[in-house]
């Protein structure tokens, strides 16, 4: 479970996020809103990338002020640009250094890291140079470094922005299938279909908390709305 408690935070005087309070336990949980409304400032709040101003976040009743490393731990993260995130020459080296200083033995780490390519359909591909890789196979890649340090929660701030419609449906259908808690940002409004609950973001707040389909209609209409 992640609280957020009257959570505020500024850059350069500007209120990007406004006293937010969520409770956030469903499994799948959407968050939308334009450009600029504070997606990804309040999405890292949740694993302590940014410490609101005032306020705070708990995840599982820990503080992201004090315990960023346990918090890490547990909040996996996944940025929309796979790039910035793969950061081994080989496939297999970037899903295993997430396991470096984990106390793991290597036989064990070796086994993880295989079953982990294997099961976003990178196991053909396991001492390719990453940066070799399409657009979608790097955005599993990076889905696979992360998922491989076996997080509770996954945050993804808008995986799928910049692959074809093919790899959309493909990065999609491997978030869908995951146990974990999966929070996803996205412009792809058709991708939160069948989530448990949508958030909708404007200037800072959370003007909208209900099912997608009631959501992305309120978005659209404040979107409408905008000159
Ligand atoms: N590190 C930063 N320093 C200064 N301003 C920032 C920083 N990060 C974000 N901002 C500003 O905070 C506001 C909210 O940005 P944020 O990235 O949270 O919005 P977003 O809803 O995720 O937008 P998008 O859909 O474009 O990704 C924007 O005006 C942005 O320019």
């Amino acid at each position: 479970m992640i609280q957020l408690e009257h959570v505020t935070h500024a850059y350069n005087g500007r209120v990007v996020l406004d006293g937010i309070s969520l409770e956030l336990g469903e499994h799948r949980i959407g968050l939308i809103g334009a450009n600029g409304s504070g997606k990804s400032t309040l999405a890292r709040t949740l694993n302590g990338l940014v410490v609101p101003d005032s306020g705070r976040v708990l995840v599982d009743g820990l503080d992201t002020r004090k315990h960023g490393r346990e918090v890490r731990r547990r909040v996996g993260f996944v940025f929309s640009d796979a790039d910035t995130q793969i950061i081994m020459p080989t496939v297999a080296e970037d899903v295993q250094i997430g396991l470096r200083g984990s106390g793991i033995g290597r036989a064990e780490i070796a086994g993880r890291v295989d079953e982990v390519l294997a099961r976003h359909g990178l196991a053909g591909h396991r001492d390719h140079p990453a940066h070799l890789l399409s657009g979608g196979q790097k955005q599993m890649l990076a889905l696979a470094s992360v998922m491989v340090t076996e997080p509770r929660v996954l945050v993804c701030d808008e995986p799928t922005t910049l692959l074809d419609l093919r790899n959309v449906r493909v990065v999609t259908e491997a978030l869908r299938g995951l146990e974990q808690q999966v929070i996803l940002l996205t412009h792809h409004l058709d991708t939160l279909a069948g989530f448990d609950r949508v958030l909708v973001m404007d200037e800072g707040a959370v003007v909208f908390d209900g099912e997608p389909g009631a959501a992305v209609e309120h978005y659209t209409a404040l979107m409408e709305r905008r000159p």
